[in-house]
């Protein structure tokens, strides 16, 4: 024994598992046997003995847990970080560790309240006292990381747990001798991989494969060469001695009962200072405020959902609730993430939902040029639906030409701002970087339609979901009246059909409302205007008879023929002009002057002339269609739809169609109250909705 080495272990003369903190413990209350589990620590204790010397603390009556000492604190050089656990059952432990610690001369650390941390469980030095990882995600908060890197001077490393059954660092991630590493990456994040693979060179990580990990073949105490376990499986056994180490098994059964097993029991009580003393933590905060209907529209819990589930944790520092149904409330929030970049993440998803920054805090966007053509910087800031302003130069500028997935970028001298795409980057554009100086303007009120009757609220889109069977005809009325009213105050409904409105029948609806001047723009691709082309001029579609349901002979021909047809024409308004086009969708279109934009795709047939085969030239000519548009009705046509909805901003109403319903939910899912989604027959629904208009138009006349 080159130096000396102490551990503090705990008799278990009171341990049992009375309650559950972990899925270890489940089915397993009052299921250890003392005596067992007493042989099993004595075989554990003996072997250690061996290598090290061994403290006891005195088991305390009501804290069986007590027996895992490694979840006291965390001991370097001759300061200890005291543990705050975070189940209260095990709360209790904290006083009789911190008493025994104080006794041996240690200077005690102690975290301010409600801010979990627990001890050597969740950080561990690497072998060399260089750097301390710490785990978070179930036991340990991510804010207490930054005070143990202060108090111990050391660079903490920070690593998400993700896998419940590994709730604590030290169940699946061991740092041995020589520089190498024991662990199990599936309880961990991506973002801890990558910083794991930064670390530590390949030939030094130790895989350990589910089994092994489920073993708690990690949960290994290290001294020298030795390395001390409860059980291993025999292939790991042989990758750690080519590693130059030598593997104890000592069984501890009754332990895992508990979820713990060789490391938990043990606390090793004599790490050196790290030599080089840096205190260092790459976890970044930043103050956020949120006002709105917190919690009736469950914007809170989205907030803090999200900052965790993207590897951040939170704090609320501030709440005040509205009192009344209509008042507002208030949170300021306290977002901590491993990393800039995580944070930077969580803070624009943060911004999407409307959170600001504190007045004192707000900084101007950062911008970064252009370095190549049609290419951002790195960190771009990627764009939403939402209306979004920038700081520039102390003043917040509203962002022009909203869109999704798109970038900001900025002119200084005239303050302006605007999305763009890739493609139309120049060079030296100055692009928003980062998420600092921006923020989205959204309604605090929008829990629900404000003000208006009762009668009011029934038109009112009832916010974004799918609607259920019953609610179809419901939602069709709100789409009719809407319709009605843009049309009455000369607004603009753009459709998106898909070929299916053909096939089911809907032309003759979608037709009718393109004549009573209810669509003021049609997007779509090559096959519902071939489909509508072949049904008015043959009768069918897709060599189907609409009339008689059955495919008729040769049919396939017929779909040819059309696109034939129309390319003899010169294209689809000029066979109107000639007479050959003489109903249908797009006849219509022609004759009551409602612009269309067909995008193609590698798998039409022609194409028709009108077919825009630059996919490029054929966004330019959707963007442009949309402009201005109040509604739009996306009609079983899920390519076309998505490609409409990246380029439209909040605020524009959309109503998907659909008789697949992942279709339907993956075009409504725009985390905005606008967008409606309808499960049905697309035939079924145009239909219905002809029907409602005529009905409200018959209102019409009888009130004029
Ligand atoms: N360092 C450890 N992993 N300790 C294991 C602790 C087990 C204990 N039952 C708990 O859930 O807290």
């Amino acid at each position: 024994m080159s130096r000396k080495i102490q551990f503090l272990v705990c008799p278990p003369d009171l341990y049992s598992v009375d309650y559950v903190i972990n899925p270890w413990m489940e089915g397993n209350i009052h299921k250890t046997s003392p005596a067992l589990a007493l042989a099993q620590w004595d075989g554990l204790v003996k072997i250690l003995k061996h290598h090290a010397e061994v403290e006891e603390i005195a088991p305390q009556p009501g804290l069986p847990d007590m027996v895992f000492t490694a979840n006291a604190g965390l001991a370097v050089g001759k300061k200890f970080a005291l543990s705050r656990f975070l189940p209260r059952e095990r709360r209790g432990e904290e006083p009789y560790f911190k008493k025994w610690f104080k006794k041996q001369g240690f200077e005690i650390c102690e975290l301010p309240p409600d801010l979990p941390f627990e001890g050597a469980g969740d950080a561990l030095l690497d072998r060399r006292g260089e750097v301390l990882w710490a785990g978070y995600g179930f036991r340990t908060e991510l804010d207490a990381h930054p005070w143990i890197a202060r108090w111990l001077n050391v660079e903490v490393l920070s690593l998400r747990l993700i896998d419940p059954r590994f709730y604590h660092l030290d169940t699946c991630f061991c740092p041995l001798e020589r520089g190498y590493l024991l662990y199990y990456p599936q309880a961990l994040d991506a973002y801890s991989n990558r910083l794991i693979e930064q670390r530590v060179p390949e030939e030094k990580r130790i895989v350990v494969s589910e089994a092994d990990a489920a073993r708690f073949a990690c949960n290994a105490v290290n001294i020298e060469d030795k390395v001390i376990l409860s059980q291993v499986g025999a292939e790991l056994r042989a990758r750690l001695e080519a590693g130059g180490f030598q593997v104890i098994e000592t069984p501890l059964g009754e332990f895992i009962k508990s979820g713990g097993a060789a490391k938990c029991l043990t606390l090793r009580i004599t790490e050196p200072e790290p030599p080089r003393r840096k205190a260092k933590t790459a976890v970044q905060s930043r103050e956020l405020k949120l006002e709105g209907h917190l919690l009736d529209s469950g914007l809170l819990e989205r907030a803090l959902d999200l900052t965790v589930q993207s590897g951040g944790s939170f704090q609320i520092l501030h709440f005040n609730l509205g009192k009344q149904r209509h008042s507002t409330s208030n949170a300021d929030i306290r977002i901590s993430a491993p990393s800039e970049i995580v944070l930077d993440r969580i803070v624009s998803q943060m911004i999407e939902l409307g959170a600001v920054v504190a007045p004192q805090d707000e900084e101007d966007a950062e911008l970064k040029p252009t370095t190549q053509l049609g290419v951002a910087p790195d960190d771009f800031l990627s764009t939403t639906i939402y209306p979004t302003e920038v700081r520039v130069k102390g003043e917040w500028v509203r962002v022009q030409d909203q869109r999704m997935d798109g970038v900001i970028v900025v002119d200084e001298k005239q303050k302006t701002a605007r999305c763009t795409l890739f493609r139309y980057l120049q060079l030296g554009d100055r692009v928003v970087v980062g998420s600092k100086g921006v923020r989205t303007v959204r309604k605090t009120d929008s829990r629900e339609v404000p003000g208006g009757s009762q009668a009011e609220h029934e038109f009112s889109f009832m916010g974004a979901g799918v609607s259920s069977e019953r609610r179809v005809e419901l939602t069709v009325d709100q789409i009719a009246w809407d319709m009605r009213r843009i049309r009455q105050q000369g607004g603009r409904v753009v459709v998106v059909p898909g070929p299916v409105v053909i096939h089911t029948g809907g032309g003759e609806h979608l037709s009718w409302l393109i004549r009573e001047g209810y669509v003021h723009g049609l997007l779509s691709g090559n096959a519902i205007a071939v489909h509508d082309i072949e049904q008015s001029l043959m009768g069918t579609s897709l060599g189907v008879d609409l009339k008689m349901g059955g495919s008729v002979e040769g049919g396939h021909r017929h779909h040819l023929k059309a696109i034939n047809t129309i390319r003899g024409c010169g294209s689809i308004a000029k066979a109107v002009e000639q007479g050959v086009l003489t109903r249908g969708v797009f006849y219509d279109c022609v004759k009551k002057g409602v612009p269309f934009a067909l995008a193609g795709s590698i798998r039409d047939d022609g194409p028709l002339p009108d077919t825009q085969m630059d996919l490029i030239k054929a966004q330019e000519e959707y963007s442009q269609l949309i402009k201005g548009a109040e509604l739009i009705l996306m009609l079983s046509s899920m390519l076309h739809s998505i490609g409409v909805g990246n380029m439209t901003p909040a605020g524009v109403k959309l109503v998907c169609v659909d008789i697949n319903p992942a279709v339907v939910t993956k075009l409504s899912d725009r985390g905005s109250v606008e967008s409606i989604g309808i499960v049905t027959d697309v035939g079924l629904f145009l239909n219905l909705l002809t029907q409602r208009l005529q009905k409200l138009q018959g209102t019409e006349r009888e009130g004029a």
